[in-house]
């Protein structure tokens, strides 16, 4: 933090950096994974900052964690049980419970600090922590889906970038354990990076999910403090007579307004409806 202006730099957004003004430090620490820095923001509440990368913010958090939960929960038929991999900061979990239909929450992630962390500075995210649904196991999401075969309706990989602990969560061998782990007619949702930068980490990932998975689609959700205001989901299903890009169920209007600020069925749809240039990159990947 420099003259009180926070600035992310990051070897994936060369020649680029989000800044924010700070008010107040209120953590930092070292964890057995990252840097786990949180400051008040003068225009953006609290925020969460892992190795350097604004990871989640009181004021836009909501975009990114509603679009990651409800664009698979609706894209699937009846989802009973719900895995979360990373998501430390609560903010997925607080989505994933608004479904009445859903048992089941299992959230894996490797590192407690963050869990801490959000529960002390972020509480509009940890809240999602102490619904009764709700099961935490810390440790890494690889070990954990070694041995789950046949689990879960839908898969959340809500993680941070490709560069540190998330890495492993961005290969094949990773997507080959979630979809093991899935029930039939399952359905998966990763973080996947965003267009204006990461074109060809998208091309990669879209390469071998389409491998593995007869349905996938990639779409994205604009949130002004991820790098260049977006960040994308990455959608893949077992079932492939099923199409990703529509709701297989919704909410009423009066719903959708009172559960969500981004979220709604026509945005679900309008998510996978992507720019020319992008589409042009990724329809040969
Ligand atoms: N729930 C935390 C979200 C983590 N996802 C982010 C995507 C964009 C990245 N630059 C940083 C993490």
């Amino acid at each position: 933090v420099k003259d009180g202006w926070f600035k992310e730099t990051g070897t994936l957004w060369p020649g680029q950096a989000m800044t924010l003004e700070v008010k107040e430090i209120l953590h930092v620490e070292r964890s057995k994974f990252q840097d786990v820095l949180v400051f008040q923001s003068t225009t953006y509440g609290n925020v969460l900052v892992l190795d350097g990368v604004i990871q989640a913010t009181e004021r836009d958090e909501f975009s990114y964690q509603e679009m990651m939960t409800h664009v698979p929960v609706f894209a699937h038929p009846n989802p009973k049980r719900v895995l979360v991999i990373g998501g430390g900061d609560g903010g997925v979990l607080r989505e994933v419970v608004k479904h009445e239909g859903v048992e089941e929450v299992v959230l894996c992630e490797i590192d407690e600090a963050v869990i801490n962390a959000s529960k002390k500075y972020l509480p509009s995210m940890a809240v999602g922590f102490q619904h009764p649904k709700v099961k935490i196991h810390v440790g890494d999401g690889f070990a954990f889906l070694e041995d789950k075969v046949d689990t879960f309706d839908v898969i959340i990989t809500d993680s941070s970038d490709p560069v540190g602990p998330a890495a492993s969560l961005f290969q094949a061998k990773f997507f080959e354990l979630m979809k093991n782990a899935l029930r039939d007619g399952g359905i998966i949702c990763t973080q996947c990076e965003c267009l204006w930068l990461h074109l060809p980490i998208i091309k990669e990932v879209l390469g071998f999910t389409r491998k593995l998975f007869p349905a996938v689609e990639y779409g994205f959700v604009t949130i002004p403090t991820y790098p260049s205001g977006q960040i994308g989901l990455m959608v893949c299903s077992k079932n492939g007579s099923l199409d990703l890009k529509k709701p297989q169920r919704r909410w009423t209007k009066e719903q959708e307004a009172k559960l969500c600020r981004y979220y709604n069925a026509e945005i679900h749809e309008a998510c996978f409806v992507l720019p020319q240039f992008a589409r042009a990159a990724l329809e040969d990947a």
